[in-house]
Formats: C-alpha cells, sequence, structure tokens
C-alpha cells in the first residue's frame, strides 16, 4: 500500500500558484481572495483561518469579512454585492454552511461567477457539467491532481463515488466520466438509497468516498490493490479525546488497498492548495493577465 501525501503534492501546487501570483504582479495586479463567515461554527473558523494562512504564503492577498452570525441575512448578500463590485477582489468565497436565516441557493447565485472560485454558481455548474468548466470545484479538482501524482490515470478504468453532494460527489463524477485529463472512467454515484453498496464499490478500481460517515468504507468492500480516495472529515471522540477520521476505515482498508489518501494530510490540504490555483486564474482572466498555471 502506498500513501498518498496530499501535504506534498499540496506543497507542489502552492509553489506553482506562487509563481503564478509573481506574474500577476509582474503586471500590476495583486491578486486577492476573499472569504466570508457568516457561521457560529468553530470548524469553519479554522478553515478560513487556514484558507487566510494559505493566501498569505503565496502571497495572495486575503481578505476576511465576518457577518455577525445574529444579523439578517441581508447583511451576508450585501457584503457579497460589494466584494462583486470591487474590482481589487478576484475571488469571493462563502464558507459553507451559513447560518439558518440565510438562503443558501440565493447567496450560491449572488457571486460574480466570474469570481466563483468555489465553482458553486448555478452557471459555473452548468458549464461543468457541459464539459467546459470555467473553475473546477476544489475538492474533485484536488483529487485529480492526486490521482495524477500517485500515477493513477482513470482512463477506462471503473470509479465509484460514495455520496452525492453538490459540492463533491457531483462534480467529482462530472471529472471522472468526463473527456480529458484525469477524466474518462467509467463512473458509478452510489448513495445513502443504494442496494448492496459493497457490490459496487468491490468492482471498483477507484474508489471517492464522500458520503460523510467515520469510518463507512471498510476492507471487506474494496478491491485488492483499489485506489482509495478519502474525502471525509468526521470529529469523533476516541479515547475520550477528539480525533479527526475519514470515511474510511483507514487501517484495515490502508493493508488491502493498492493506494490510499490518509485523513489529515490528504484531500483537505489538496482542497485548499486548488482554492489558491482558481483565485490566480481568477485575477489572470479578469485582467488578461497570462499565467503558466500549476
Ligand atoms: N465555500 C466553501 N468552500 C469550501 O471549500 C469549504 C466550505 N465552504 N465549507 C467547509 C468545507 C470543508 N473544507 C475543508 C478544506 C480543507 C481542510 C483541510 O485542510 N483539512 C486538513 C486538516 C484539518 C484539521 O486538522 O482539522 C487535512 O485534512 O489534512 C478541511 C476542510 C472546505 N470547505
Amino acid at each position: 500500500m502506498t500513501d498518498i501525501d496530499g501535504n506534498a503534492v499540496a506543497a507542489e501546487i502552492r509553489d506553482g500558484v506562487a509563481d503564478c501570483v509573481e506574474t500577476l504582479k509582474r503586471a500590476g495586479v495583486e491578486p486577492a481572495l476573499a472569504t466570508v463567515l457568516m457561521s457560529d461554527d468553530p470548524a469553519s473558523e479554522t478553515y478560513v483561518s487556514m484558507k487566510q494562512n494559505d493566501c498569505e504564503e503565496v502571497g495572495i492577498d486575503g481578505i476576511h469579512v465576518d457577518v455577525d452570525d445574529d444579523a439578517p441575512a441581508e447583511e451576508l448578500y450585501d457584503t457579497v454585492d460589494e466584494l462583486n463590485a470591487d474590482d481589487s477582489v478576484h475571488g469571493v468565497l462563502v464558507q459553507m454552511p451559513v447560518v439558518d436565516q440565510v438562503d443558501t441557493r440565493r447567496v450560491l447565485r449572488s457571486v460574480d461567477p466570474a469570481k466563483d472560485v468555489d465553482g458553486f454558481h448555478p452557471e459555473n455548474v452548468g458549464r461543468l457539467v457541459a464539459g467546459n468548466p470555467r473553475f473546477k470545484p476544489c475538492t474533485p479538482h484536488g483529487i485529480q491532481r492526486l490521482l495524477a501524482a500517485a500515477g493513477v490515470d482513470p482512463e477506462g478504468k471503473e470509479a465509484v463515488v460514495v455520496g452525492r453532494s453538490d459540492i463533491v460527489g457531483k462534480p467529482m463524477a462530472n471529472l471522472l466520466f468526463g473527456r480529458g485529463e484525469g477524466g474518462n472512467a467509467t463512473t458509478t454515484v452510489c448513495h445513502s438509497r443504494t442496494d448492496d453498496l459493497a457490490s459496487h464499490t468491490r468492482r471498483a478500481d477507484i474508489v471517492v468516498a464522500a458520503a460523510g460517515i467515520p469510518e463507512f468504507i471498510t476492507a471487506d468492500m474494496i478491491s485488492e490493490g483499489a485506489t482509495v480516495i478519502d474525502v471525509g472529515i468526521n470529529r469523533v471522540e476516541r479515547d475520550g479525546e477528539s480525533t479527526l477520521v475519514g470515511d474510511v476505515a483507514y487501517d484495515e482498508v490502508a493493508d488491502k488497498a493498492g493506494a490510499i489518501t490518509p485523513v489529515p494530510g490528504g484531500v483537505g490540504p489538496m482542497t485548499r492548495a486548488m482554492l489558491l490555483y482558481n483565485t490566480v486564474k481568477a485575477a489572470s482572466e479578469q485582467h488578461g493577465v497570462e499565467i503558466d498555471l500549476p
């Protein structure tokens, strides 16, 4: 079994992004990413501050806007409108989930599609499905890069995605079965209503576990030598301590898999790296400055 080192692959992407930042700055463009948080979830605060640290590391101007979680929803909508109108901001990310008083679909629709570095705007979702993506959603894009780094070409292979979320399962399936680099796999999407899940995952050369259930994928569900990508980030209590586990029962699956991503240190760092990638791509397109994306 080989561990696929997400931290190492993400560091390479960040190096390439830092070069893009240099190119943009030489052309007079200061790439900037705005993160917006309207939530009282402590995990969200951690993720947003990680994204801001990443920006600093590669020379992207990170702007953070905190909206009071008791404020009326209009405050979030207005914040997004202001960031859309600000030419010095190239990427806008509203951290999900947002508080209950906010209409999530309205927020996703309200981000300028040209600044939608998450790739969640319906126009960008449509472009992805049509096979002409503008911004590939960060987690599935990061997974494509992890597979490539592990020397796994999905073309012609059986890929099984477990989970049908808008942010991982659906876009992941589209990238895996789509044409082009990192695609062309025969792709099955399984979910909570799938009968006999194991009969699907056992046939897979590549399993992407994105169900949001701790240690859901066990060794008996995986074929010998398969590539296993664990998207889960679940905080669980273990021996009186809070630890992070994925959607894959790592120890037993690792013995059987050909390659596997750990949690932490697998998909998570790649999600953040591809966000930086999308930010320099956005800046490049908004200013007509050519860059060499990593
Ligand atoms: N608009 C929006 N865009 C997002 O991309 C988005 C979001 N909302 N809401 C929440 C999820 C979650 N997410 C993570 C990204 C990286 C790690 C990550 O880097 N995790 C580290 C360790 C984390 C830890 O130690 O807690 C790892 O897996 O190695 C985690 C979680 C982005 N999300």
